[in-house]
Protein backbone atom coordinates (compact mmCIF):
# COMPACT_ATOMS: atom_id res chain seq x y z
CA UNK A 1 0.00 0.00 0.00
CA UNK A 2 1.08 3.55 -0.66
CA UNK A 3 0.13 6.66 1.15
CA UNK A 4 1.22 10.18 0.26
CA UNK A 5 0.76 14.01 1.09
CA UNK A 6 1.83 16.75 1.95
CA UNK A 7 4.53 17.10 5.19
CA UNK A 8 2.62 16.38 8.94
CA UNK A 9 -0.53 15.32 7.04
CA UNK A 10 -0.28 11.82 9.06
CA UNK A 11 1.30 9.86 6.81
CA UNK A 12 3.63 8.13 8.94
CA UNK A 13 0.78 8.18 11.95
CA UNK A 14 -1.49 6.31 9.38
CA UNK A 15 1.09 4.21 7.56
CA UNK A 16 2.37 2.93 11.38
CA UNK A 17 -1.23 2.23 12.71
CA UNK A 18 -2.25 0.51 9.28
CA UNK A 19 1.28 -1.86 9.50
CA UNK A 20 0.71 -2.60 12.76
CA UNK A 21 -2.67 -3.79 12.32
CA UNK A 22 -2.16 -5.89 9.07
CA UNK A 23 1.04 -6.91 10.36
CA UNK A 24 2.88 -5.58 7.52
CA UNK A 25 6.89 -3.97 6.90
CA UNK A 26 6.30 0.29 6.55
CA UNK A 27 9.08 2.50 5.33
CA UNK A 28 8.71 6.30 5.34
CA UNK A 29 11.05 7.36 2.08
CA UNK A 30 11.04 10.92 3.67
CA UNK A 31 13.67 9.69 5.93
CA UNK A 32 16.28 8.58 3.51
CA UNK A 33 15.82 12.44 2.16
CA UNK A 34 16.01 13.36 5.63
CA UNK A 35 18.77 11.21 6.98
CA UNK A 36 20.48 11.96 3.58
CA UNK A 37 20.03 16.08 4.22
CA UNK A 38 21.21 15.94 7.36
CA UNK A 39 24.65 14.28 6.35
CA UNK A 40 25.22 17.06 3.72
CA UNK A 41 24.77 19.65 6.03
CA UNK A 42 27.64 17.83 8.06
CA UNK A 43 29.92 18.70 5.40
CA UNK A 44 31.11 22.25 5.19
CA UNK A 45 30.88 22.21 1.23
CA UNK A 46 28.17 23.24 -1.17
CA UNK A 47 26.13 19.90 -2.50
CA UNK A 48 27.37 18.81 -5.57
CA UNK A 49 26.93 15.58 -7.63
CA UNK A 50 30.18 14.11 -6.95
CA UNK A 51 29.00 13.73 -3.55
CA UNK A 52 26.19 11.26 -4.17
CA UNK A 53 28.84 8.39 -3.66
CA UNK A 54 30.82 10.14 -1.01
CA UNK A 55 27.20 9.51 1.06
CA UNK A 56 26.65 5.97 -0.15
CA UNK A 57 30.07 5.31 2.44
CA UNK A 58 28.18 7.29 5.45
CA UNK A 59 27.71 5.22 8.15
CA UNK A 60 23.79 5.54 8.06
CA UNK A 61 21.46 2.13 9.71
CA UNK A 62 18.03 2.29 11.12
CA UNK A 63 17.62 0.78 14.44
CA UNK A 64 14.92 -1.38 15.67
CA UNK A 65 11.83 0.48 16.68
CA UNK A 66 11.33 2.10 20.09
CA UNK A 67 8.25 0.74 21.46
CA UNK A 68 6.04 3.66 22.65
CA UNK A 69 8.05 6.17 20.92
CA UNK A 70 5.31 8.21 18.78
CA UNK A 71 8.02 7.81 15.88
CA UNK A 72 9.30 4.72 16.45
CA UNK A 73 11.71 4.13 13.41
CA UNK A 74 15.21 5.24 14.50
CA UNK A 75 17.79 7.43 11.99
CA UNK A 76 21.41 6.16 13.15
CA UNK A 77 24.37 8.19 11.97
CA UNK A 78 27.96 7.35 13.05
CA UNK A 79 26.02 5.46 15.75
CA UNK A 80 24.06 8.40 17.01
CA UNK A 81 20.62 9.01 17.15
CA UNK A 82 19.72 11.13 14.59
CA UNK A 83 15.92 10.67 14.26
CA UNK A 84 15.10 14.32 15.99
CA UNK A 85 17.82 16.18 14.30
CA UNK A 86 16.74 15.06 10.97
CA UNK A 87 13.76 16.84 11.28
CA UNK A 88 15.28 19.94 12.51
CA UNK A 89 13.87 23.46 10.14
CA UNK A 90 17.56 24.42 9.03
CA UNK A 91 17.45 21.31 6.66
CA UNK A 92 15.19 22.55 4.71
CA UNK A 93 17.09 24.03 2.23
CA UNK A 94 19.95 20.77 2.40
CA UNK A 95 16.51 19.01 1.59
CA UNK A 96 15.65 21.14 -1.11
CA UNK A 97 18.71 20.47 -2.97
CA UNK A 98 18.52 16.75 -2.75
CA UNK A 99 15.43 16.61 -3.74
CA UNK A 100 15.65 18.28 -7.00
CA UNK A 101 18.87 16.68 -7.97
CA UNK A 102 17.64 14.08 -10.58
CA UNK A 103 21.01 12.18 -9.61
CA UNK A 104 20.66 11.79 -6.08
CA UNK A 105 16.41 10.72 -6.70
CA UNK A 106 17.89 8.28 -8.92
CA UNK A 107 19.53 6.57 -6.37
CA UNK A 108 17.60 6.87 -3.32
CA UNK A 109 14.91 5.35 -6.20
CA UNK A 110 17.37 2.62 -6.06
CA UNK A 111 17.64 2.46 -2.44
CA UNK A 112 13.69 2.04 -1.83
CA UNK A 113 13.22 -0.36 -5.42
CA UNK A 114 15.23 -2.83 -3.32
CA UNK A 115 13.04 -2.20 0.29
CA UNK A 116 9.92 -2.90 -2.01
CA UNK A 117 11.46 -5.86 -3.65
CA UNK A 118 12.51 -7.38 -0.08
CA UNK A 119 9.55 -6.79 1.48
CA UNK A 120 6.32 -7.46 -0.89
CA UNK A 121 4.03 -6.78 1.78
CA UNK A 122 4.80 -3.06 2.70
CA UNK A 123 2.79 -0.09 3.54
CA UNK A 124 5.22 2.54 1.95
CA UNK A 125 5.00 6.19 3.10
CA UNK A 126 6.16 9.21 0.50
CA UNK A 127 5.29 11.79 -1.46
CA UNK A 128 6.00 10.05 -4.76
CA UNK A 129 5.40 6.29 -3.91
CA UNK A 130 1.82 6.04 -5.24
CA UNK A 131 2.92 7.43 -8.72
CA UNK A 132 6.80 6.77 -9.05
CA UNK A 133 7.55 3.75 -6.63
CA UNK A 134 4.42 1.34 -6.43
CA UNK A 135 1.94 2.44 -9.37
CA UNK A 136 0.58 -1.62 -8.71
CA UNK A 137 -0.15 -1.45 -5.00
CA UNK A 138 -2.92 -3.23 -3.61
CA UNK A 139 -4.24 0.57 -2.67
CA UNK A 140 -3.30 4.15 -2.82
CA UNK A 141 -3.90 6.81 -0.21
CA UNK A 142 -3.51 10.28 -0.78
CA UNK A 143 -3.68 12.00 2.59
CA UNK A 144 -4.68 15.66 3.02
CA UNK A 145 -4.79 18.11 5.78
CA UNK A 146 -4.81 21.90 5.33
CA UNK A 147 -1.63 24.20 5.78
CA UNK A 148 -2.68 25.60 9.22
CA UNK A 149 -3.64 22.68 10.93
CA UNK A 150 -0.59 20.56 9.53
CA UNK A 151 1.68 23.65 10.72
CA UNK A 152 0.03 23.15 14.50
CA UNK A 153 0.57 19.76 14.11
CA UNK A 154 4.06 19.98 13.66
CA UNK A 155 4.26 22.59 16.05
CA UNK A 156 2.56 20.46 18.75
CA UNK A 157 5.01 18.01 17.68
CA UNK A 158 7.91 19.76 18.82
CA UNK A 159 6.35 21.86 21.72
CA UNK A 160 8.42 19.77 23.99
CA UNK A 161 11.96 19.72 22.36
CA UNK A 162 14.20 22.47 23.13
CA UNK A 163 15.32 24.64 20.68
CA UNK A 164 12.45 23.16 18.31
CA UNK A 165 9.62 25.31 18.91
CA UNK A 166 9.52 27.96 16.37
CA UNK A 167 10.52 24.87 13.84
CA UNK A 168 7.32 25.44 12.22
CA UNK A 169 6.96 29.12 9.91
CA UNK A 170 4.82 29.98 7.14
CA UNK A 171 4.54 28.16 4.08
CA UNK A 172 8.27 28.18 2.14
CA UNK A 173 8.90 27.78 -1.21
CA UNK A 174 9.76 24.06 -0.72
CA UNK A 175 6.36 23.66 0.46
CA UNK A 176 4.99 25.13 -2.64
CA UNK A 177 6.39 24.03 -4.89
CA UNK A 178 6.03 20.17 -3.20
CA UNK A 179 2.64 20.82 -3.46
CA UNK A 180 2.51 21.44 -7.12
CA UNK A 181 4.45 18.36 -7.50
CA UNK A 182 2.09 15.87 -5.68
CA UNK A 183 0.43 13.86 -8.08
CA UNK A 184 -1.58 11.16 -7.15
CA UNK A 185 -3.39 7.52 -8.90
CA UNK A 186 -6.60 7.69 -10.49
CA UNK A 187 -7.50 4.85 -8.16
CA UNK A 188 -6.43 6.46 -5.02
CA UNK A 189 -8.50 7.15 -2.05
CA UNK A 190 -8.34 10.68 -1.52
CA UNK A 191 -8.85 11.27 2.84
CA UNK A 192 -8.94 14.91 4.22
CA UNK A 193 -7.95 14.83 7.59
CA UNK A 194 -8.13 18.28 8.48
CA UNK A 195 -10.77 17.66 11.37
CA UNK A 196 -10.25 13.87 11.34
CA UNK A 197 -8.64 12.42 14.32
CA UNK A 198 -6.19 9.80 13.28
CA UNK A 199 -7.72 7.01 14.83
CA UNK A 200 -10.67 7.97 12.64
CA UNK A 201 -8.66 8.21 9.68
CA UNK A 202 -7.17 4.60 10.35
CA UNK A 203 -10.97 3.22 10.79
CA UNK A 204 -11.50 4.72 7.16
CA UNK A 205 -9.18 3.28 5.47
CA UNK A 206 -9.28 0.21 7.28
CA UNK A 207 -13.09 0.29 5.90
CA UNK A 208 -11.81 1.06 2.27
CA UNK A 209 -9.70 -2.46 2.72
CA UNK A 210 -12.45 -4.51 4.02
CA UNK A 211 -14.57 -3.44 0.89
CA UNK A 212 -11.60 -4.63 -1.13
CA UNK A 213 -11.97 -8.35 -2.80
CA UNK A 214 -11.67 -11.09 -0.34
CA UNK A 215 -8.20 -12.32 -0.19
CA UNK A 216 -6.93 -9.13 -1.82
CA UNK A 217 -5.10 -7.92 2.03
CA UNK A 218 -3.93 -10.86 3.19
CA UNK A 219 -4.01 -10.55 7.40
N1 LIG B 1 -5.44 12.95 11.99
C1 LIG B 1 -4.63 13.57 12.84
N2 LIG B 1 -5.13 14.44 13.72
C2 LIG B 1 -4.34 15.12 14.58
N3 LIG B 1 -3.00 14.97 14.65
C3 LIG B 1 -2.44 14.11 13.78
C4 LIG B 1 -3.21 13.38 12.84
N4 LIG B 1 -2.37 12.61 12.10
C5 LIG B 1 -1.14 12.87 12.57
N5 LIG B 1 -1.18 13.75 13.58
C6 LIG B 1 -0.04 14.30 14.33
O1 LIG B 1 0.60 15.23 13.44
C7 LIG B 1 2.03 15.14 13.55
C8 LIG B 1 2.61 14.84 12.15
O2 LIG B 1 2.17 13.56 11.75
P1 LIG B 1 3.08 12.59 10.85
O3 LIG B 1 4.50 12.61 11.33
O4 LIG B 1 2.37 11.29 10.80
O5 LIG B 1 2.97 13.34 9.45
P2 LIG B 1 3.77 13.01 8.09
O6 LIG B 1 2.84 13.33 6.97
O7 LIG B 1 4.33 11.64 8.12
O8 LIG B 1 4.92 14.07 8.20
P3 LIG B 1 6.30 14.13 7.31
O9 LIG B 1 5.88 14.37 5.90
O10 LIG B 1 7.03 15.31 7.83
O11 LIG B 1 7.02 12.84 7.51
C9 LIG B 1 2.30 14.05 14.60
O12 LIG B 1 2.51 14.65 15.85
C10 LIG B 1 1.01 13.24 14.63
O13 LIG B 1 0.78 12.65 15.90
N1 LIG C 1 9.04 9.97 -1.55
C1 LIG C 1 9.56 11.18 -1.18
C2 LIG C 1 9.74 11.50 0.17
C3 LIG C 1 10.30 12.72 0.47
N2 LIG C 1 10.66 13.59 -0.49
C4 LIG C 1 11.32 14.87 -0.15
O1 LIG C 1 11.88 14.79 1.17
C5 LIG C 1 11.35 15.80 2.01
C6 LIG C 1 11.08 15.23 3.40
O2 LIG C 1 9.98 14.35 3.36
P1 LIG C 1 8.89 14.26 4.54
O3 LIG C 1 7.81 13.36 4.01
O4 LIG C 1 9.58 13.66 5.71
O5 LIG C 1 8.40 15.65 4.82
C7 LIG C 1 10.12 16.34 1.32
O6 LIG C 1 9.99 17.72 1.54
C8 LIG C 1 10.39 16.05 -0.15
O7 LIG C 1 11.07 17.17 -0.70
C9 LIG C 1 10.46 13.27 -1.80
O8 LIG C 1 10.78 14.08 -2.71
N3 LIG C 1 9.91 12.06 -2.15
Amino acid sequence: MTIDGPTASGKTTLGMALATALRTAFFDTGLTFRAISYALAQQPFEPYDGWCKAVEHQPFSWAEPVAGAERSERVLFHGEDVTDKIFAPGLERQLGLVAANPLWRDQIRNYHRDIVEANPSIVLVGRDVATDLLPSATLHVALWAGLTVRRERRRAQYRDVIGRSTAVGPATALDIRTLEALRTMPNSIELDSTFLPATAVLRAVLRKIEDLPHGTVRR
